[in-house]
């Protein structure tokens, strides 16, 4: 739209499981800063979605661009050196490493791929430092040297934010952060995710309704990998559409 300032763009997205139409005609735009949310009932299409926009999967049609740049047959590792990160439904992380060695590991690699590994020691204290920063920005300073393993499920998750914050990422994926995550603490995990610099946009994938109308400014309604609607939580609460496909499967 003329004006909006776009930063991750999809158009007519569309992919195939043999005869399943998992991604249909699909089309988003997430603004700078956004705090957008993925909802869809269980096989609806959100994480083949979001493997279609991190390269994990490709298309069988359809385009994705990223600031204005065609991104869409790029391999994933391209898409994160362009700026487009995620995180996944699952522990990825390493448990014997504590949050700042694992974290500081990530800006090496983003250094390291940018060709600057090699200005060496005045480097590594740099990334030390910036990865403290990254820890701070998610409540994780406290535990920076605590080995991971010993970390509640929680502050496990946000480690895995803090990793794709290494990237510097213009665009954060979020599969499902707060999966595994105790209730009463996904509320909390949330409220770190709507503080993250508001230069960065976010799309998160979530289950819980009442996360997902707290801390999105724009819900994305996925249903049978088509865009059912795209409007503001008090939209989407109201609009009789959402509310057979959730109370007519179970839903609350
Ligand atoms: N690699 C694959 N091969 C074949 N079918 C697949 C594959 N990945 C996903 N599917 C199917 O595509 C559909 C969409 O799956 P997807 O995981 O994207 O849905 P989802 O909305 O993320 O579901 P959930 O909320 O349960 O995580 C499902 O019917 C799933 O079984």
């Amino acid at each position: 739209m003329a004006g909006e300032d776009i930063v991750l763009r999809a158009t007519g997205l569309t992919k195939n499981f043999g005869k399943l139409d998992v991604t249909r005609d699909v089309a988003i735009a997430l603004p700078r800063g956004a705090r957008h949310a993925l909802i869809g009932p269980n096989g609806a299409g959100k994480t083949t979605l979001i493997n279609l926009l991190t390269g994990q999967l490709q298309p069988d049609a359809g385009r994705i661009e990223l600031e204005g740049g065609d991104i869409t047959a790029l391999a994933p590792a391209n898409r994160v050196r362009l700026g487009l990160s995620r995180t996944f439904q699952i522990n990825t992380l390493f448990p014997d490493l504590t949050p700042i060695e694992a974290v500081t590991l990530a800006v090496l690699e983003r250094q390291r791929c940018a060709g600057q590994f090699w200005r060496r020691l005045a480097s590594h204290n740099e990334a030390i430092e910036e990865s403290f920063t990254i820890l701070g920005q998610l409540g994780l300073a406290d535990v920076a040297t605590r080995t991971t393993r010993t970390l509640p499920y929680g502050q496990q998750r946000l480690l895995e934010i803090a990793l794709a914050l290494a990237a510097r990422p213009r665009v954060l994926l979020l599969d499902e952060p707060a999966a595994g995550v105790p209730k009463d603490e996904s509320a909390a995990l949330f409220s770190v995710i709507a503080a993250l610099p508001a230069d960065i946009s976010v799309l998160f994938i979530e289950h819980d309704m009442d996360i997902v109308f707290k801390f999105a400014s724009r819900i994305i309604v996925l249903v049978g990998g088509a865009v059912l609607l795209e409007a503001d939580p008090q939209t989407v609460r109201s609009d009789p559409r959402v509310r057979e496909v959730y109370l007519g499967r179970g839903h609350d």
